[in-house]
C-alpha cells in the first residue's frame, strides 16, 4: 500500500552529486559518536545540505575540519560546548538530528540507557527550542520510545511545540526488514521494502510483511522462518552489540539510515511530493490507548514536516498479536519520557 520504505533506497540509487545546493542548514547534535561521524560523512555528500553544524561535547572541531574537505558545495563547522558552541550550531537550522548518548553494551536494554541519555536529549533540547523551535528534529537517542516524548514536553514547557516537526529516527528498523527479507526472498533491497510501526525497542518494533508479496509469503508460511525474521527484525540491534562485544551498538548502518531519514525531509523541504517514510511521531492512531507516539507511515508536506499520518492498513493475525504486545510497553515508555520531565 505505502512505498513506506521508500527512502531506504532513494540514497543508495542517487549517485552523490558534486552540484545544485539549496540554502538548507543541518545541525548534528552527537556528530563526534560512532553515529555522528558517518552521518556527518553522508550529509556533507547530499547535495541538499547548504550548511552543515556538528556538535560534540568532544571532538566535533576536528570531525568538522576532515568532513568540510570533502569537495561536495556544503560548508561543514564543529562547535565544542566552549563558548556558547551549543548555541551557535543550532543558530539557522532547518533540520537537527540527535544522535548524542551513551550506546548499549552486551546485557542491556534500551531501556538501560535511560538514566544516563533523558538529560542529555532534554539539554540539547532546551537549547533547540531557545535557538531554533521551528527547525524539524530526528531523534536517534536511545530509548528511542522515551527520548522522543521528553522532546516534545521540553519544547511544550518553552511553548514552542509543533508536534509536525518532531520524528524518532526509526529508519533502521525499516532498514533491516529490508535487508533481512530480501535476503531470504532473493528480491532486491530497493523494492523490498516493509512497513515497520510502533515505537524502536524489542517487542515495540512491529514489521508488517504481509504487505508486500515478498513479505506475505513468508507470513502465509508461517512457521520456524517467520518467527525468526520477525525476531531478527525485532532484535537486529542486540545481533550488532552482541558481535561488536561491548564496543558499541549499530553505527554504520545507523549513520546510513539517519541520513536517509534527513534526506526525506530535505526532499520534501526541496518540493518533491509524496514523500513518504515510517517514523516516530505524536500520533493519534492510538492515542485512545493512552499510546500518544506511535511510528507508521508518514507523507511529508511540503514544507518537510509532518503532513498525513496513515493507520497500519491490513493486518495479518500474527501481525495483530505483535501490535496488541507493542502498545502496553511503549504506552509505558512514553509515560516514563513524560514524568522524567515532569519530576
Ligand atoms: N534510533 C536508532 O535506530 C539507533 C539509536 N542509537 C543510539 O544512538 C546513540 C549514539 O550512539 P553512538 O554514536 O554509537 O554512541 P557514541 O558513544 O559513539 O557517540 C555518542 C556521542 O555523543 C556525544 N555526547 C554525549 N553527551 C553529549 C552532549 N550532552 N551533547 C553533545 N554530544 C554529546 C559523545 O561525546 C559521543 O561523541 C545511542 O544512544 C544509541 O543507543 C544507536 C543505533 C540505532
Ligand atoms: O540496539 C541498540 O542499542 C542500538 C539501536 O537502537 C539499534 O541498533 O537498533
Amino acid at each position: 500500500m505505502f512505498a513506506a520504505a521508500r527512502q531506504t533506497s532513494s540514497l543508495a540509487k542517487r549517485a552523490f552529486s558534486t552540484s545544485s545546493v539549496n540554502n538548507t542548514r543541518v545541525a548534528v547534535l552527537g556528530a563526534a559518536g560512532g553515529i555522528g561521524q558517518p552521518l556527518s560523512l553522508l550529509l556533507k555528500l547530499n547535495p541538499l545540505v547548504s550548511h552543515l553544524s556538528l556538535y560534540d561535547i568532544r571532538l566535533a572541531a576536528g570531525v568538522a575540519a576532515d568532513v568540510d574537505h570533502c569537495n561536495t558545495p556544503s560548508k561543514c563547522v564543529g562547535y565544542g560546548p566552549e563558548n556558547g558552541g551549543l548555541e551557535k550550531s543550532l543558530e539557522g537550522a532547518d533540520v537537527i538530528i540527535i544522535p548524542a548518548g551513551m550506546p548499549r553494551k552486551p546485557g542491556m536494554t534500551r531501556d538501560d540507557l535511560f538514566n544516563a541519555n533523558a538529560s542529555i536529549v532534554r539539554d540539547l533540547a532546551q537549547a533547540a527550542a531557545k535557538v531554533a523551535p521551528k527547525a524539524r528534529i530526528g531523534v536517534i537517542a536511545n530509548p528511542v520510545n522515551s527520548t522522543v516524548p521528553i522532546v516534545a514536553e521540553v519544547f511544550k514547557a518553552a511553548g514552542v511545540y509543533d508536534p509536525k516537526r518532531l520524528f524518532g529516527v526509526t529508519t533502521l528498523d525499516i532498514v533491516r526488514a529490508s535487508a533481512f527479507l530480501s535476503g531470504i526472498a532473493g528480491t532486491a533491497p530497493k523494492d523490498t521494502n516493509v512497513p515497520v510501526v510502533g515505537g524502536h525497542s524489542g517487542p515495540t518494533i512491529v514489521p508488517l510483511l504481509s504487505q508486500l508479496p515478498a513479505g506475505k509469503k513468508v507470513v502465509e508460511a508461517g512457521g520456524e522462518q517467520l518467527a525468526a525474521l520477525v525476531k531478527r527484525i525485532q532484535f537486529g540491534g542486540d545481533e550488532v552489540v552482541k558481535a561488536k562485544d561491548g564496543a558499541g551498538s549499530a553505527t554504520l548502518s545507523m549513520a546510513y539510515a539517519g541520513a536517509d531519514f534527513a534526506d526525506s525531509l530535505l526532499r520534501a523541504m526541496n518540493g518533491e511530493k509524496n514523500v513518504t517514510l515510517c517514523t516516530y511521531v505524536e500520533s493519534p492512531l492510538y492515542a485512545d490507548k493512552g499510546v500518544e507516539f506511535f511510528s507508521s507511515p508518514v507523507t511529508l508536506s511540503s514544507e518537510g514536516i509532518v503532513g498525513e499520518i496513515h493507520p497500519v492498513g491490513e493486518l495479518h493475525p500474527t501481525e495483530q498479536k505483535l501490535l496488541d504486545a507493542c502498545l502496553p510497553d511503549l504506552k509505558k515508555n512514553i509515560e516514563a519520557g513524560v514524568m522524567f520531565m515532569k519530576a
